[in-house]
């Protein structure tokens, strides 16, 4: 029995039919279709939420009509749930709501359950549970203390066709599954090679293999990502730039991975105007150079053992959740041996350039006989213009069920959040326990723009005040559009973004006494933020005898960095923060017992 979507333009955009015209028998097919077209939602934010999930929600009218759709853009826009019963508006009463994934409510709002609450919802279907423990069940719970019936696929049913949509619920987060259940992030070599199996001529020229169609298909996988990696011998033969030029979305940070340093003084990687790029190197490595590449703005960080694995736990820990390899030969067998690539995306190119000694997509792993290849695992062709496109899985998305139980959650199964003393507190990701502590947690502010406009305006988050600040009270009317940009930015992402690039490719826009003020700018954001949410508050104060440490490994200022060799300057402004609310809270106590 097959299953088509119409698409059409009215608010009952499209509807979920089934071929042989029996409409109301296959409910499990029906409900399947849904929370696929679910999947495919929250497909259209791949990388712009990163690093957060990707959600999509489809509302169903009992007759198997769609009466609204949503997908949640970035974290901290409204979410998918809200969007879709919004664009139900009346149908959603009595409706069914498919989501691709149980909603995270990180910050105690419950704005995703609330909305489904409010516009009468009677039955939601949910793909997987949240992969994050600490996030994990409490919305399927609250819809339940709702009266709302939620039925789990896999838990409360099952059947093949519900498996394979499950899947595509599993397939469109598997970045963020694989954080709750490894510590690297979900890794995806990529490759163009010719018929006969290599990766560029004898001499290293390898533009192009591909044809055009296909290198656009690569812009959409990097920017789907949040980081594309290569290897010293790749910037050296290609001087390659790494953008996605799809003309949408958003760019990955860029990484190098190079043993030597030895690497040209002049390359695309190292414009950072657009997005920045990150070499990783060996402890020590042309300390004259690493010097040079901080000059251009390139940040170099150092390895004691430069390997794969070790390299993809730091990207983990830096909040990564996706990395695109499109190294040669050397560096991708190297990755594969150390089981950090999940899947392989190959463009075969129906040409043939011989030479024996022309480089091949994967080095030597060591095997000498044909039993011991490494096989895909749904392995999906799909012809790209002239090209053939094979992909497949080198590792199973680790399936959650066993490790999600169904019930409330109290085994250890999150490594995410690491075993830290119990006397610190790290926070880091906005999905993190903690997470309402960082400034991109989606909380916004009412405060005055500053400089000599004391209009008060809405941010969206306080980095996006943050951010602005460093261009307020510039005369430049460039400056005041930047502010603009960044107070409008959709996420908080996209506003730290344009204030970090504006900052290094126009320095004459940012405020003279930026240095002098940018604590004092964090605080007021800061108090404003915690004073605007009770809740907030709240856990704040629950922290109290706790240190408070910004996770970042990268950020010496704001952060703890990597070995707490970092000025953590976020933690000591949240503790400073709690320890007013505590004074005034003792004195308020003292008055009150006096009085
Ligand atoms: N068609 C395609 O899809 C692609 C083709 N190519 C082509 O491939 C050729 C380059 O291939 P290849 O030499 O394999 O390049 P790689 O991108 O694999 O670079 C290899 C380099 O990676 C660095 N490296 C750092 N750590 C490691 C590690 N643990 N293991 C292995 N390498 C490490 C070293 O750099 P260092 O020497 O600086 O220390 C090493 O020399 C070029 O001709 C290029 O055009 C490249 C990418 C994709
Ligand atoms: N030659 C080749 C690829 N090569 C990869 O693309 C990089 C160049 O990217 P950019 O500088 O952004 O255009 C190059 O260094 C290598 O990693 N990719 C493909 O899809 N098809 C091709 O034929």
């Amino acid at each position: 029995m097959a299953l088509s979507f119409r698409i059409c333009s009215s608010p009952l955009i499209c509807r979920a039919t089934l071929s042989n015209g029996d409409n109301s028998r296959n409910y499990h097919a029906i409900d399947a279709a849904f929370i696929r077209r679910a999947a495919d939602l929250a497909e259209m934010s791949a990388g712009l939420t990163s690093p957060h999930p990707n959600f999509g929600c489809v509302i169903a009218t009992s007759s198997g009509k769609v009466a609204g759709e949503g997908y949640l853009y970035a974290q901290g826009t409204k979410p998918a749930e809200a969007l879709a019963v919004e664009a139900a508006g009346e149908f959603s009463r009595g409706s069914t709501a498919y989501l691709n994934m149980e909603p995270g409510d990180c910050h105690g709002d419950h704005t995703a359950v609330s909305a489904l609450v409010q516009a009468g919802i009677d039955r939601v279907v949910v793909g997987i549970r949240h992969p994050l423990q600490h996030l994990r069940g409490s919305a399927i719970r609250e819809l339940r203390s709702q009266g709302i019936e939620v039925n789990v696929i896999g838990e409360d049913f099952e059947s093949k066709v519900l498996e394979d949509a499950r899947k595509s619920c599993l397939l469109v987060n598997a970045p963020l599954i694989h954080r709750a259940c490894s510590r690297v992030p979900f890794s995806v070599l990529k490759y163009a090679m010719t018929l006969d199996g290599k990766i560029a001529a004898s001499s290293g020229h390898a533009a192009w293999i591909s044809s055009k169609l296909s290198r656009t298909r690569v812009f959409e996988l990097r920017g789907g990502s949040d980081a594309v990696i290569v290897g010293g011998n790749t910037v050296r033969q290609d001087d390659p730039r790494l953008t996605a030029r799809h003309g949408q979305g958003h760019t990955p940070t860029r990484i190098v991975m190079t043993q030597s340093l030895d690497l040209p003084e002049k390359a695309n990687l190292w414009d950072v105007s657009e997005v920045s790029t990150i070499v990783v190197t060996q402890r020590g490595a042309r300390k004259s150079f690493q010097k040079y590449l901080a000059s251009k703005g390139v940040e170099v960080v150092e390895f004691d053992m430069l390997n794969p694995r070790e390299v993809m736990e730091y990207f983990h820990l830096r909040g990564y959740l996706s990395i695109l390899w499109e190294c040669g030969g050397t560096l991708a067998a190297s990755a594969i041996s150390s089981s950090v690539i999940h899947k392989v995306v190959a463009f075969v190119a129906p040409k043939i350039i011989g030479g024996s000694k022309a480089p091949s997509p994967v080095g030597d792993l060591g095997m000498v006989e044909m039993t011991q290849a490494l096989n895909l695992i749904d392995v999906c062709y799909e012809q790209v213009g002239p090209d053939m496109l094979v992909s497949g899985y080198l590792q199973p998305i680790p399936d959650l069920l066993p490790v999600i139980p169904s019930e409330d959650a109290t085994v250890e199964i999150d490594p995410s959040v690491d075993p830290f003393e119990p006397s610190i507190i790290f926070f880091y990701k906005t999905w993190d326990l903690y997470g309402s502590f960082s400034n991109f947690s989606p909380h916004p502010i009412r405060m005055p723009c500053g400089g000599e406009n004391d209009d008060y305006m809405t941010w969206s988050s306080v980095e996006h005040y943050y951010q602005a600040n460093k261009f307020v009270g510039v005369e430049n009317p460039m400056a005041h559009d930047c502010v603009e940009k960044i107070r409008t930015a959709r996420s908080p992402e996209e506003a730290a973004l344009i204030g970090r690039s504006t900052l290094r490719q126009k320095p004459e826009l940012v405020r003279n006494d930026w240095e002098d003020v940018k604590i004092e700018v964090m605080y007021k954001a800061l108090k404003c933020k915690f004073s605007t949410y009770p809740h907030l508050k709240s856990i704040l104060l629950s922290t109290v005898g706790s240190v408070l440490v910004e996770a970042s490994p990268h950020d010496l200022f704001w952060g703890g960095g990597r070995e707490g060799e970092g000025l953590n300057y976020l933690g000591r402004l949240l503790m400073q923060l709690r320890s007013e609310y505590l004074g005034e809270s003792s004195v308020s106590a003292e008055n009150t017992s006096s009085a």
